[in-house]
């Protein structure tokens, strides 16, 4: 089910959308002491003020693992890094006590990193994740014209390689069925452009990222907007 959040500007996106976030957060941790939570977040332009936002809520954050739920295959200090935007924007202020598992190990490829994610416990299964959007439909690195896109669609595997034709950089991504199982699911967008592949996305099933994710969804997805 789709739940809808609209905004008026991209500021008030950003505090709404970190409440949420950090509610859900909390949700997990209430399953006991020992509990600790998996948040991933992603990369591109538009998480930034959401995630400057996030680092001020207050929360345990050393109970806190961060993850992405996608990354470019950069160097941690390429602007085009997501983890570099992680770096900059939400490890700061409450949250530089969260534990950050970082995707990208240059000295692996794409394919072998995968492996290793998809062999290890951490970054275990989100709790929590938020998805971006490009105007293409992809979300997380789930890019159509890949050539592993029917596999990152039909595995069981949490981890996936990605080799986008359109988009620039080799990506390490969660699958489809990663993002099916996460318990809270939100996903941020702005702009006309990003709302009518949603709508369209909504209305008919299509060949990308974000509609296979809302045919198959068996949970709420919340969806995060401003015009
Ligand atoms: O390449 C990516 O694109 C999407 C959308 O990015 P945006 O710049 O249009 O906000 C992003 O969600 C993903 O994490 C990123 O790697």
């Amino acid at each position: 089910m789709i739940r809808h959040h609209d905004y008026a500007d991209e500021a008030a996106q950003a505090e709404a959308l970190a409440d949420a976030v950090a509610e859900a957060l909390r949700a997990t941790l209430a399953g006991g002491p020992a509990r600790r939570a998996t948040l991933a977040v992603s990369g591109g332009k538009s998480p930034r003020r959401f995630l400057s936002a996030l680092s001020t809520r207050d929360l345990p954050w050393q109970r806190v693992d961060v993850t992405l739920v996608d990354d470019r295959w950069v160097s941690a200090d390429d602007p085009d890094s997501n983890a570099r935007l992680l770096r900059d924007t939400l490890l700061r202020n409450a949250a530089a006590h969260a534990t950050v598992l970082p995707l990208v190990d240059l000295a692996s490829q794409p394919a072998q990193r995968a492996d290793a994610l998809n062999r290890g416990e951490r970054p275990a299964q989100p709790d929590v994740a938020v998805l971006g959007m490009g105007e293409d439909g992809h979300t997380a690195s789930l890019f159509a014209d890949a050539p592993e896109w029917q596999s990152a669609i039909t595995t069981s595997a949490r981890w996936v390689a990605v080799h986008p034709k359109a988009a620039p950089h080799a990506r390490i991504s969660l699958s489809l069925s990663a993002l099916l199982a996460v318990e809270h699911l939100f996903l941020q967008i702005g702009g006309g452009e990003k709302r009518a592949v949603l709508a369209r996305a909504e209305q008919a099933p299509g060949e990308n990222a974000i509609s296979k994710l809302i045919g198959q969804t068996g949970r709420d997805l919340h969806v995060y907007s401003f015009a």
